[in-house]
C-alpha cells in the first residue's frame, strides 16, 4: 500500500463518506478506495478500519442538521433525564476523554430557558461508603463483610454498636480507625454521611477507656462549627462512652461565659465537644487547660479553616501542643494527636496546619468518592423565574407530605428563611426555622425537635448543611441555589446517609444567570462521572509508604 498525502487523504475520506452515505459500503466492511498517483498512475488503495468508518458515520450525523450531537442514549437506565429527550444520557454511555458533553443547562443564562429541567438519576441503592471495599481484601462477592471486631477495640464498644444496629464498618472507618489507634496524626477526607464521626470517636474512646486516669484535665477535644453539631457529636460520644464512666461535656457559643463555666464546675470532662468561640472563652478564662490533651479533633475542616474561623483556630492551637512525631504522643509530656476531618477540602488547609505540626507527619485518608456527586441520590434542577419559586416549593412539599419524611429547605440568607417561613405559614405549611441570626435561646432544641419528627419541614441556612445527621430527611430543596460547590455537596449530603433507609432526593431551583455556571459544572461532572471541577486539592491518596513509616 502506498503512502498518501494528507490533502489527498481528506479527499478520499470525503469520497468514502459519499460512498457510505449512498450505502455502497456496509458498516463493518473494510472500505477500499482507489485513486491515481501522479508518478506511477497506479491506483492507491486506502484500507479504512471499521472503527474509523463508524467514527466518520458519527461525524456525518453530527454535521447533518438532523442530529447536533453524538447519540448518548443506549438501551437501559438513564443517568440524565432532560426535558428535551435528545439530551438524555444513559448509564451505559461513557463520554470520550476529549468529547465535550452537550449540557441541558447550556443555554440556561437566557430567560428563554425558563421551564427547562433535568435530573441526575440515582444509579445505585446504597451509599458508596456502605459497599464492600475491594482494597481491604474483600474483593470477592463471597467474602464476608468485616465487623468492628477486626480493629481489636474493646468488646463493650462493639456490643454498643451492635445494639445501635451498626455492624459493619464503612469504608472510611476501615481506613481511619487503625491509623488513629496507632497514634498517627490524620487528615480524613470522605464524602458526607460516610460515618466519619464514629471513625474518630471509636478509637479515641477505646484509647481513653484503656488508659483511665483519675482527676486529669481534658484528654480529648472535638471542635465543630455549630452548636447543633456540637450537641450531636456529644450525644454520639456519650452513647459509646457512658459504660466506661467517661465524662463528655459540650460547650456551645452564644449563651455567655457563665453558661460555659457551668459545664466545668464539677471537674474536667474526659472529652469536650465545643464550638471554637466557646472553647476559646473557656481557655482564656482558664476554666480548662489543654496541657494533658491526647486528641485534638477538627471536624468539618473546610468550615473550620475558612477565614471566619481560621483566626480562632490558630488561637486555640496556641493553647495545645500538637505532636509532630509518633514518639511524641506517649509518655508524661505527651503531645496531642491531631485528627482533621471533612467532606470537602478546598485548598489552603495545609498552610494553617503547617504552623502547628509537621505536615509530613499527617497520614491522609481520602475516599474514592470525595467531591463526587452521590450516585445513590436523585438530583433535579429546575430553571424557573424567581417569582415562581414559592409555588414550585408548595407543590413539592405537597407531593412529599404523604411520605412523612423530613424535608430541608435551604435558603442563602437568614432574611429569606424568615420571609419564606411567613409565606409558608400563610399557606398552612407546618414548619420550623433555623438560621444563625436567631438568639441562642430560640435556636435551642429546634434541630433536635425536627429530628424527632415534631414537624416535617425545616427551613434553614447553611448552618444546617454542615455535619448534621439527618437520617429522617428524604428531600432537600435548594430554594436558593447554593453559592459554592462545597455548599451544594454539604446540602445534598443531608440525604442518603450511611445506615439510612434509602437514597432520597435533591431538588434545586435555578433562577439567576449567575447560578448557571455552577449548575453547568455539576451537570458536566455528572455526565463525565468525575468529581466536581474546582474542588481539586493537594490531598493525596494514602500511601503505604506513609503508613508504615513513623510520623
Ligand atoms: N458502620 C456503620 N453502619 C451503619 N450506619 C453507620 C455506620 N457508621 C455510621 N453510621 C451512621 O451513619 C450516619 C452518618 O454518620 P456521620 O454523621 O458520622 O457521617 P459523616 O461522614 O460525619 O457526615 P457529614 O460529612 O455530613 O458530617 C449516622 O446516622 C451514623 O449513625
Amino acid at each position: 500500500m502506498q503512502a498518501v498525502k494528507v490533502g489527498r487523504c481528506a479527499f478520499l475520506i470525503s469520497k468514502l463518506s459519499q460512498a457510505t452515505r449512498s450505502s455502497q459500503l456496509g458498516r463493518g466492511q473494510i472500505a477500499c478506495i482507489s485513486g491515481m498517483t501522479t508518478a506511477s498512475s497506479q491506483p492507491v488503495v486506502i484500507r479504512i478500519p471499521r472503527r474509523m468508518q463508524e467514527r466518520i458515520e458519527d461525524i456525518k450525523q453530527m454535521q447533518s442538521k438532523k442530529f447536533d450531537r453524538l447519540p448518548t442514549v443506549k438501551p437501559g437506565r438513564l443517568l440524565i433525564r432532560s426535558k428535551n429527550p435528545q439530551l438524555n444520557q444513559s448509564v451505559g454511555y461513557t463520554l470520550g476523554k476529549f468529547e465535550q458533553p452537550v449540557l441541558t443547562s447550556r443555554g440556561w443564562k437566557s430567560n428563554k430557558a425558563l421551564g427547562d429541567y433535568f435530573s441526575i438519576n440515582s444509579i445505585q441503592s446504597a451509599p458508596p461508603s456502605m459497599l464492600k471495599q475491594k482494597d481491604e481484601g474483600n474483593d470477592t462477592a463471597s467474602a464476608p463483610k468485616k465487623t468492628f471486631n477486626c480493629f481489636n477495640i474493646c468488646p463493650e464498644l462493639v456490643e454498643t454498636l451492635h445494639s445501635q444496629d451498626i455492624i459493619h464498618p464503612t469504608t472510611v472507618q476501615m481506613q481511619t480507625i487503625p491509623k488513629i489507634l496507632k497514634g498517627r496524626n490524620i487528615l480524613c477526607a470522605a464524602e458526607t454521611g460516610s460515618g466519619k464521626t464514629l471513625a474518630y470517636l471509636l478509637p479515641i474512646i477505646h484509647r481513653l477507656q484503656a488508659d483511665r486516669q483519675e482527676d486529669t484535665n481534658i484528654r480529648a477535644v472535638v471542635i465543630v462549627p455549630s452548636r447543633e453539631l456540637a450537641e450531636q457529636v456529644t450525644s454520639v460520644a456519650r452513647s459509646i462512652s457512658q459504660q466506661f464512666g467517661l465524662v463528655v461535656k459540650v460547650a456551645g457559643g452564644g449563651r455567655g461565659v457563665g453558661n460555659i463555666k457551668v459545664a466545668f464546675t464539677h471537674g474536667q470532662p474526659d472529652v469536650l465537644v465545643a464550638t471554637p468561640g466557646a472553647l476559646l472563652k473557656a481557655l482564656r478564662k482558664r476554666f480548662i487547660s489543654l496541657s494533658e490533651l491526647n486528641f485534638l479533633v477538627i471536624d468539618e475542616a473546610d468550615t473550620m479553616f475558612d477565614v471566619s474561623f481560621a483566626g480562632l483556630l490558630e488561637d486555640i492551637f496556641s493553647h495545645a501542643q500538637v505532636a509532630s512525631r509518633l514518639s511524641e504522643t506517649v509518655g508524661l509530656d505527651h503531645k496531642a494527636q491531631l485528627v482533621v476531618v471533612g467532606a470537602t477540602f478546598p485548598g489552603g488547609i495545609g498552610e494553617v496546619l503547617s504552623k502547628v505540626t509537621d505536615l509530613a507527619s499527617m497520614v491522609t485518608v481520602k475516599s474514592r468518592m470525595l467531591h463526587h456527586l452521590m450516585p445513590h441520590v436523585k438530583q433535579s434542577f429546575l430553571r424557573i423565574k424567581g417569582a415562581d419559586k414559592i409555588l414550585e416549593l408548595h407543590q413539592a412539599l405537597k407531593k412529599a407530605e404523604l411520605e412523612h419524611k423530613g424535608i430541608l429547605v435551604f435558603c442563602n440568607s437568614a432574611s429569606t428563611v424568615n420571609w419564606l417561613g411567613y409565606s409558608l405559614e400563610e399557606m398552612g405549611v407546618r414548619h420550623m426555622r433555623l438560621q444563625g441570626e436567631m438568639p441562642a435561646t430560640m435556636r435551642e432544641g429546634i434541630f433536635r425537635n425536627f429530628q424527632k419528627g415534631s414537624v416535617d419541614v425545616l427551613i434553614c441556612t447553611d448552618i444546617a448543611s454542615r455535619g448534621l445527621d439527618t437520617q429522617r430527611v428524604g428531600l432537600v430543596i435548594n430554594y436558593d441555589f447554593p453559592e459554592t460547590h462545597t455548599d451544594y455537596i454539604h446540602r445534598a449530603g443531608r440525604v442518603g446517609r450511611a445506615g439510612g433507609s434509602g437514597g432520597g432526593e435533591v431538588l434545586s431551583f435555578v433562577t439567576h444567570p449567575w447560578d448557571v455556571e455552577l449548575v453547568q459544572r455539576i451537570e458536566t461532572a455528572a455526565r463525565r462521572r468525575t468529581s466536581l471541577p474546582g474542588m481539586e486539592t493537594e490531598i493525596q491518596k494514602p500511601s503505604n509508604k506513609i503508613d508504615v513509616k513513623e510520623m
